[in-house]
């Protein structure tokens, strides 16, 4: 078996268990190959009992892992964080309640009324990549992105799997998931579906082979592969897309984008599973409440504890390359999608804008798209 194609069938399934035990609200085991492990929990899914029983299975308190732009949302960020790393920081809970502890992750509640001591950052170490990947993993269960985290005794681990039947999972795996999952997108099936704007439209549905989320191309027409081919990048938008909302412009920009294809010879659409900017529904609600109390939707996402923009562009590469195509027309304002193509070895030969008149709700979120993301007018 070809190296890549073990790599998936070991990672991929591995780590889609951990995403389904963390959703669940189960402890899962983190380690790395140096036997450094750790007993986690999302803070999402943790009430007092799961709090308690995580305290009894690993027999010393947990502490919050919390994004730094977490952090900086509830006014923590002049403390010094124990891990010198930009994207993770530690807490010791100190007798906390779980509520204050969940009220800490949740961008939702106020957590001011909470009193965080400078004394509440840890003194104890705590591995780096663990955590790291800790939060990773719950940004992958598209969950609130904190985790509580309990460093295990070296040698533990095994036993405290077999005692509590916990899940075991190598940081490694968590980290390289993504990019792993893209690389083992297989065609898996395709349709001639008639769209009212492009009646001569191919669905083609993309999965990885050991499981994984799944991706889809709209083949538009019949594009010719010698020639630079008319592209959009699609990430999945529920609320626009199916909807309707008038909250973005992603509604206008796919039926948009098929027409255009259809009277322009022809194009490929992809549909990204990456709603929200990549931090899943349930999130874009959240970012959505606190845009709705003033934020943009830059600094939204920050409150919630996630990047700007979480999105990945390797599924698209190898999508299109799968299908015949490596050289471009980007119908997109967002240079970043021109970027990271780019990078991914497709050739961009041309940037075409794809813009639309705001609708009356989404002339800030327009704005801000520009202000903030570097989008072309
Ligand atoms: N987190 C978050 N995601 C949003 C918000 N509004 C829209 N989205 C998501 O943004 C993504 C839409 O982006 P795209 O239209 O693909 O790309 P873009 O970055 O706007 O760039 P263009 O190619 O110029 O359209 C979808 O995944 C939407 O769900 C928001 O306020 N918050
Ligand atoms: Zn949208």
């Amino acid at each position: 078996m070809p190296a890549l194609e073990e790599n998936a069938a070991r990672i991929l399934p591995a780590v889609e268990r951990a995403i389904a035990e963390l959703r669940r609200g189960a402890a899962v085991i983190i380690r790395r190959p140096d036997g450094q492990a750790a007993l986690i929990q999302a803070s999402e899914t943790a009430s007092t009992e799961i709090h308690n029983n995580l305290k009894h299975i690993a027999q010393a308190e947990p502490c919050l892992l919390l994004t730094a732009r977490r952090a900086a949302a509830i006014g923590i960020k002049e403390a010094k964080p124990l891990i010198t790393t930009t994207e993770v920081i530690a807490f010791a809970l100190d007798g906390m309640s779980s509520e204050a502890v969940s009220y800490l992750a949740d961008p939702v509640h106020d957590p001011l009324g909470i009193n965080l001591r400078h004394d509440n950052f840890l003194t104890t170490d705590v591995p780096e990549i663990l955590a790291r990947s800790s939060v990773l993993l719950t940004k992958l269960a598209c969950l609130l992105p904190a985790a509580l985290f309990v460093s295990l005794p070296d040698g533990a681990a095994e036993d405290l799997s077999k005692a509590h039947n916990l899940l075991t999972v190598n940081a490694d795996d968590i980290t390289g998931y993504r990019s792993t999952a893209a690389y083992s997108l297989k065609k898996v099936a395709s349709a001639q579906i008639p769209l009212d704007t492009a009646e001569n439209t191919t669905v083609v549905a993309f999965r990885p082979k050991d499981g994984g989320v799944e991706h889809l191309a709209l083949v538009i027409g019949d594009p010719d592969p010698k020639l630079p081919v008319l592209v959009r990048l699609h990430s999945e938008c529920f609320t626009g897309d199916l909807l309707g909302s008038l909250r973005c412009d992603c509604g206008d920009q796919l039926r948009g984008a098929i027409k255009l294809m259809n009277e322009n010879g022809g194009g490929i659409l992809l549909y990204l599973s990456q709603e929200g900017r990549g931090i899943g529904l349930v999130n874009k609600l959240r970012a959505y409440e606190l845009q709705d109390r003033g934020a943009d939707t830059s600094d939204a996402n920050e409150l919630v504890g996630f990047d700007p923009d979480e999105r990945i562009y390797v599924p698209a590469a190898e999508m299109l390359r799968q299908l015949g195509f490596d050289d471009v027309r980007l119908l997109t304002n967002n240079p970043e999608k021109v970027s990271a193509l780019i990078q991914c070895g497709i050739d961009v030969s041309q940037t075409v804008p794809h813009h639309f008149p705001s609708n009356g709700h989404n002339e800030f979120y327009l704005q801000t798209k520009a202000t903030r993301f570097g989008h072309t007018l």
